[in-house]
């Protein structure tokens, strides 16, 4: 099921939450809305839900405007950051709680819905814990059933706000991972919210990242972190440096900053001012004169100028050739 999304705006009294946004979601594709709070992803996966009406604009499933539609009538599937089960119902009734609410003419039999409520729970690899209450369960469980839920009614699309938001870090990482997996077998059409980049970039096929009520940018994963299509996207994509070189700002990421203990050609000095070893990676933070921002500069653990190295010593860099100045690149101004 495709979603088409053409000149939605969307204001709350003066303020302009959603500024023409036309987006173009291809079935079965897992893409993900990301930016920092306050930029409209939620108002926007809202709008597609039916759960908010644009000002303007259209929403179309499968080329069929849906804009008039309620809610119920678009058979959207939801999974929310703080959606609570239902408390005082198992899991299994918990799943199949969508299914037992459908008219009477298109409820399935008893048979039919314990069939697919331990189908899904297969699916989310939860079958064992059918019978439990949720404050029985894990954070991380919870939202698996979450999601099982949103799955039973067989939903057209499926819609995810910062579903993992509540999570702790490592729980977070799992299930991200298992969400990516999921998507590969059932495959439907889906929106994830989030503004964490690292989790848009694990999950999405394509990421839309949006700013201020505006879409920025629109790509793979790797399309948006290599080709930023601005200063914004760049910065929002990961750690980045600016230095200030002969009049030109520069941008690089600390793992495009080559280190050395010598001096060499295109080098600038730096004095340490912490090193922070990271596992695979060690963090070094330099100081520049002329510049208060520090650089930052990530390199491998084992790396030859790491070797004894103290804070408050000189050491020299170099962002890698490739970094951005605007739109020229570093191997330009410097070659
Ligand atoms: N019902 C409302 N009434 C007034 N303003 C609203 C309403 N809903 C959202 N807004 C405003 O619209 C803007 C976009 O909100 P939205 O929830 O879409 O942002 P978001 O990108 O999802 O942010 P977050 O990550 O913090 O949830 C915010 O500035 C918010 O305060």
């Amino acid at each position: 099921m495709s979603i088409e999304i053409r000149q939605v705006n969307k204001r709350f009294g003066h303020f302009q939450a959603l500024n023409n946004i036309d987006l173009h979601i291809e079935s079965g594709e897992l893409v993900a809305l990301l930016g920092p709070s306050g930029c409209g992803k939620t108002t926007l996966l809202r709008i597609i839900a039916g759960l908010e009406a644009p000002d303007s604009g259209s929403i179309a499933f499968h080329g069929e405007d849906v804009s008039g539609r309620e809610v119920r009538e678009r058979n959207v599937g939801f999974v929310f950051q703080h959606y609570a089960l239902f408390r005082h119902m198992t899991v299994f009734d918990n799943v199949a709680f969508g299914l037992r609410m459908k008219p009477r003419r298109q409820r399935p039999s008893e048979k039919v819905i314990a069939d697919k409520v331990h189908e899904l729970l297969n699916l989310v690899q939860l079958d064992w814990i059918a019978d439990r209450y949720p404050e029985q369960l894990s954070g991380g469980q919870r939202q698996r059933i979450a999601l099982a839920r949103a799955l039973a009614v067989e939903p057209r699309v499926l819609l995810l706000d910062e579903p993992f938001g509540a999570l702790d870090a490592k729980v977070r990482k799992e299930l991200r991972r298992w969400l990516a997996r999921l998507h590969e077998e059932v495959h439907l059409t889906s929106v994830f919210v989030t503004h964490d980049q690292e989790e848009a970039m694990e999950v999405a096929d394509r990421i839309v990242v949006m700013n201020k009520g505006v879409i920025e940018q629109i790509g793979s994963p790797a399309e948006v972190y290599a080709n930023p299509a601005s200063e914004f996207v760049y910065h929002f994509m990961g750690d980045a440096n600016r230095l200030d070189l002969a009049g030109q700002q520069l941008l690089f990421r600390p793992h495009e900053v080559s280190l050395s203990l010598h001096p060499g050609s295109n080098h600038q000095s730096g004095k340490v001012r912490d090193i922070r070893p990271l596992g695979a990676v060690t963090r070094v933070i330099l100081n520049v004169d002329g510049q208060d921002e520090p650089i930052e500069a990530e390199v491998a653990a084992d790396h030859a100028s790491l070797a004894g190295l103290t804070c408050g010593q000189t050491l020299y860099f170099r962002p890698r050739p490739g970094s951005r100045v605007g739109e020229v690149r570093f191997s330009e101004i410097t070659s």
